[in-house]
This record gives structure tokens, C-alpha cells and sequence, in this order.
């Protein structure tokens, strides 16, 4: 596309010099690291960096045109300046990346807790109907079968409008998406034509970033908020589907215009969730859709899963699946790695990884455990640098409340002294000095596989899926899988 057409988009803009040389556009950035030959530069003022700086660096890069909101010095390079960079990113980008997701059909997700899990469970039904799919969140970006890294949950506009634009290509009709509340905040999400939003809970999280409870909930509304307020008369309106034993699940039913979908297990909802039966092989429990019911058990164990289900089947029913066709995938769904994953040994130990890094999924998960373990329930914990500090000692006094013996440990400790971080968790147990701890967190886990007894599970919490620890600003390789299994066997060997 040429770069005077692409434009054309903006409005209000002011163009130095009005009579460039037009080309055209090979990318669209916000990012020195990315700009080649032909590209369009947007300088953006972000948290750590003002991209206004960077001008120079992408010209000399290949920078042909460059978005700008304050003042620059870019020679014979011409600037469109405009009221907000990052609105004209948005913009631009959905226009370079044709609209992409008009030509989709996009499920966004959000809440503290169940996002990653959500996706999964969505992308899991789609795919059983022979669709092709695509899935954006923490682990990956996914479209079809092929998996791209990602930075952030929810990736920048430029980034997720080029993924849309790939998936189209590749055929993709349905996508499963985190939003994730600070990329709510940044207008990462600006542009994009969810069909339907799911909001799971809310709970204590990002309080670094948001400062009050009501500003994250604020945060977590804007998507259904900027749901659905045209509607089409044709039947297919957006939907949004919403936790209603939730508070802020109710009141968000205040916010949007599109239709609500409810679902719940306390309340009367829409779609409901009676007689669950947690065991150590899954969860039993009869689904009511509307009036009719349907009996259920599923691999994932836990009441909490039974939530996210519900939200994911919700989300399957708003768009038009069968009920049986849900059904069916839904029984067959494996889990999600670092969810729940359950390790069992020779031993009689058995080990879990969780991604439980918030206080309500620590307690969520130690409060499942304690249903399906035989014997004793061990934590090992840690909670992450640079995040947080007002969720440390919560974690730390849930860890020793619900567990039988709960090991401190380190997460990712990022920028922060792993001890202070520990220290903080500790303010939160009442008897600090009897709680062990070890700062590293492969002694934390072997430590805690020793202790275990015969009918013992071991959660391992707050990494989940991940395969590294970020100590300073390296990441090394590190898997509690991996850890986990080593362990085991080194305790079967022992037993020997
Ligand atoms: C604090 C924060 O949210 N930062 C996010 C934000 O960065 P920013 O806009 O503030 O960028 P910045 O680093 O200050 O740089 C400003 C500008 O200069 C540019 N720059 C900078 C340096 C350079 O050499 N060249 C260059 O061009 C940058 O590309 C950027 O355009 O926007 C970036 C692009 O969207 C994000 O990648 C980045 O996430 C950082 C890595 C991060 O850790 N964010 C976490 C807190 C986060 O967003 N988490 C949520 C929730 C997670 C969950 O609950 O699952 C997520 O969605 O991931
Ligand atoms: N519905 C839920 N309610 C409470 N806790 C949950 C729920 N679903 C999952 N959890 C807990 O939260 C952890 C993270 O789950 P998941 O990765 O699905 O959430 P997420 O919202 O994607 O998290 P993130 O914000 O890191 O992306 C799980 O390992 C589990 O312990
Ligand atoms: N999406 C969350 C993940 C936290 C995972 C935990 N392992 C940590 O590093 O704190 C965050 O970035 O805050
Ligand atoms: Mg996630």
C-alpha cells in the first residue's frame, strides 16, 4: 500500500512536508528494532522509553515517513503529526492489516484468573468442528497448527492486527483471545471487532500497575463497554458472557449493550453448573442450558474449572454450536500445560504445576487439592519481581493456611532481591521462623518431593507453563515439569 493512501485514514493530521515523495509501505512499527528499508515509523511514549527519541535511529534504519504526537527533527523524512500516536497506530495498523478482524470471528477473554485456560478451551471446541483457528494469550500466538513467541499476554495493536491479517490468510474462522487489563489501558486492543467478550472473575492482581481495585475493574470493563453498541437486526449481535457469581460480573451487565449471556454456579444463570463432584481423575457435574440439562465429567479437576467451562461453553452456545458438539469436545479436552498438570511417580508422591500467581488462584488451587489428595497437601511458592508487592504476604499466609507444609521460594525474581520478595511473603504467615525456605527454587522443590509421604501431593505453584526464571534481566532455562520429574525419580531410586 502506498503510504499517501494508508494515511488517508487519519484525520486531523498535520503532513510536513505536504508534497513528499510517496512509496510504498514495507512495515508498520512503533519499534527501532524492526524498521527496514520502506518502512513507516511510529514514535510512541511508552512507560520506560519515548519513541520520539528514536526517530533518528529508524530513519537511519529505512524509515521513509514517520507518526509523531511531539515535535521531531527528521530532515527531508516527512512527519504526519497527530493528537495521539498510539490511537493513530491503531488505526493505522488496522487499515495496513485490512481490517482483519472484521473477516473474523473474535472471542476476547478476559478476568484475573482462567484467561489462558478459556482460550484453550474455546479454540479446543472450534477445532472439533473442523474449523480452523487461531489463539492469542500468555503461552503463544497460534494460528492453525503454527505457534509464534510472544512478549505479552495481549501483544501490541501493530503486532495483533498483523496476526489477524495471517490468520485470514491461512483460513482461520474463529479466535481465541486474552485481553488482559493493562493492555485494556494501553488501547492495545483499539480497532479490533470482538464478536463476543468473556469476563471470567476479578480478583487481586497488577495493583503495581493499576493502584486501586476500581481502576482494574474500570480497566477489565472497557471490553464490553466498546461491545456491540449497533446492532445488525440480523440475530448475529455481539454477546457478552458473564461470571454472574461474580460482582463485577453483575454489574457489568450495566456496561455493555450487546446481549448478556450468563453463567454461574451459586446464582441462577443462563447456563448453570449443579452437583459438582470433584476426584482425582476429573469433574462431574450436571450443565442446565436454560431448561434442558445435561450430565458432564470432564479431565480438568477443580470447581474453579467448572467456571471456565461454563465460560467456554457459553462462549461455543453464543455462537451457534450445538450443545451435543460442545459437549463432546469439552469431555474429550486434555487440560492446559502448567494448569493443574498432574505428575504421578512410583513413589505414591504425586507432584502438581500450577500457574497459580495470584492469592485467589493459589487458594483455588490449594482448596481442589485438599479435596482429591489421600494424605497431606505440600505447597512450594513463590511470587514474582517487578509485579505486585500487596499480593506477596496474602500468598504466603494462604500457602501456609491451606497447605499441610508450604515451601518459600523464588519465582521470577526479575529487577528484586529474591530475599526481600520472600521476606514480604513471610510478614504474611503468623509464624514466620517455622516456614522453610530456599531461595532456590530447584532446592525448594527437591526439599519439598523429599518430605512428601505415600498419598502426599506436591503443588508446585506460579510458573505454570513456563521454562524459565528470569533472575536479574537473563532468563535461564528452568522447568518445574522438568524439576519435578527429576526429583520423583530420585526419590523412587531412593526408596529402592
Ligand atoms: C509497562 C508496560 O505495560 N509496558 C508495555 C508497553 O511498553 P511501552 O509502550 O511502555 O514501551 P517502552 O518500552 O517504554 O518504549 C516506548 C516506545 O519506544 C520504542 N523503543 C524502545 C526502545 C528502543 O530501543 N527502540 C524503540 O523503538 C518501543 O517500541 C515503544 O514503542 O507496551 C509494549 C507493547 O505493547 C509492551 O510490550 C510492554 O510490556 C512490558 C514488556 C510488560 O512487561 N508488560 C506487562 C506488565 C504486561 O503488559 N502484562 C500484561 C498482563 C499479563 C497477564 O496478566 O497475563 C500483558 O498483556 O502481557
Ligand atoms: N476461573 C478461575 N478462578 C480462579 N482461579 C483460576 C481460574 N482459572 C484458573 N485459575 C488459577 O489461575 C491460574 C492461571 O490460570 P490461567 O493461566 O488460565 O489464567 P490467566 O487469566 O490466563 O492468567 P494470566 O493473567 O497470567 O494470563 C491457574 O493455574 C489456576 O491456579
Ligand atoms: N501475566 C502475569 C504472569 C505472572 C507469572 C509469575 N510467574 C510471575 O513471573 O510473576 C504477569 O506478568 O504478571
Ligand atoms: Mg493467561
Amino acid at each position: 500500500m502506498q503510504a499517501s493512501k494508508l494515511i488517508e485514514c487519519l484525520r486531523f493530521k498535520q503532513v510536513f512536508p505536504a508534497d513528499y515523495a510517496d512509496f510504498a509501505v514495507a512495515l508498520l512499527t512503533q519499534n527501532t528494532k524492526e524498521v527496514v528499508e520502506n518502512s513507516i515509523f511510529v514514535a510512541v511514549k511508552g512507560a520506560q522509553f519515548d519513541g520520539h527519541r528514536f526517530v533518528e535511529q529508524a530513519i537511519q534504519a529505512g524509515a521513509k515517513m514517520i507518526i509523531a504526537q511531539d515535535k521531531v527533527a527528521t530532515g527531508e523524512v516527512p512527519v504526519v503529526y497527530v493528537e495521539n500516536s498510539k490511537r493513530a497506530m491503531a488505526i493505522l495498523s488496522s487499515r495496513f492489516y485490512g481490517n482483519a478482524s472484521q473477516a473474523l470471528r473474535i472471542i476476547g477473554v478476559t478476568g484475573t484468573n482462567g484467561k489462558t485456560t478459556v482460550t484453550h478451551l474455546i479454540e479446543a471446541i472450534f477445532r472439533a468442528q473442523g474449523e480452523e483457528t487461531g489463539l492469542v494469550g500468555t503461552m503463544y500466538r497460534k494460528v492453525g497448527n503454527e505457534i509464534f513467541p510472544t512478549k505479552n499476554t495481549t501483544p501490541d495493536i501493530i503486532t495483533l492486527q498483523r496476526t489477524l491479517n495471517k490468520m485470514v490468510e491461512r483460513h482461520v474462522s474463529t479466535v481465541a483471545m486474552e485481553v488482559s487489563s493493562i493492555a485494556l489501558i494501553q488501547g492495545r486492543v483499539w480497532g479490533i471487532d470482538f464478536d463476543i467478550g468473556v469476563f471470567t472473575n476479578l480478583s487481586r492482581d497488577h495493583l503495581d500497575y493499576h493502584k486501586t481495585m476500581a481502576n482494574y475493574e474500570h480497566a477489565k470493563s472497557l471490553l464490553f463497554s466498546q461491545l456491540g453498541n449497533q446492532y445488525s437486526g440480523n440475530g448475529d449481535d455481539k454477546v457478552a458472557v458473564l461470571n454472574i457469581d461474580d460482582p463485577v460480573g453483575q454489574k457489568l451487565q450495566q456496561d455493555t449493550a450487546a446481549h448478556v449471556l450468563t453463567y454461574g454456579i451459586e446464582r441462577s444463570a443462563m447456563i448453570q453448573a449443579t452437583d459438582v463432584k470433584i476426584h482425582s481423575q476429573g469433574t462431574d457435574f450436571k450443565l442446565h442450558v436454560f431448561e434442558q440439562v445435561w450430565p458432564l465429567r470432564v479431565k480438568m479437576i477443580g470447581l474453579f474449572n467448572v467456571y471456565n467451562i461454563l465460560a467456554a461453553f457459553a462462549a461455543a452456545y453464543a455462537a451457534g454450536i450445538k450443545v451435543e458438539k460442545i459437549l463432546a469436545a469439552l469431555t474429550a479436552f486434555p487440560g492446559v500445560k502448567g494448569r493443574m498438570q498432574l505428575l504421578t511417580s512410583t513413589t505414591g508422591v504425586s507432584a502438581v504445576i500450577d500457574y497459580s500467581h495470584t492469592p485467589d488462584g493459589l487458594l483455588k488451587a490449594l482448596e481442589t487439592l485438599d479435596q482429591v489428595a489421600q494424605k497431606r497437601v505440600l505447597c512450594v511458592i513463590g511470587c514474582g519481581g517487578d509485579r505486585d508487592h500487596g499480593k506477596r504476604p496474602k500468598m504466603g499466609g494462604i500457602a501456609v493456611k491451606y497447605s499441610d507444609l508450604a515451601i518459600f521460594t523464588s519465582d521470577n525474581p526479575r529487577t528484586e532481591d529474591p530475599q526481600k520478595i520472600i521476606s514480604s511473603m513471610l510478614s504474611g504467615v503468623e509464624q514466620p521462623d517455622r516456614v522453610p525456605v530456599f531461595v532456590k527454587r530447584r532446592e525448594a522443590i527437591n526439599y519439598a518431593i523429599q518430605q512428601a509421604q505415600t498419598g502426599d501431593i506436591v503443588l508446585i505453584a506460579g510458573k505454570g507453563h513456563e521454562d524459565y526464571q528470569i533472575i536479574g534481566k537473563e532468563k535461564h532455562h528452568f522447568d518445574d515439569v522438568e524439576e519435578a520429574m527429576k526429583a520423583l525419580r530420585l526419590k523412587g531410586q531412593a526408596n529402592k
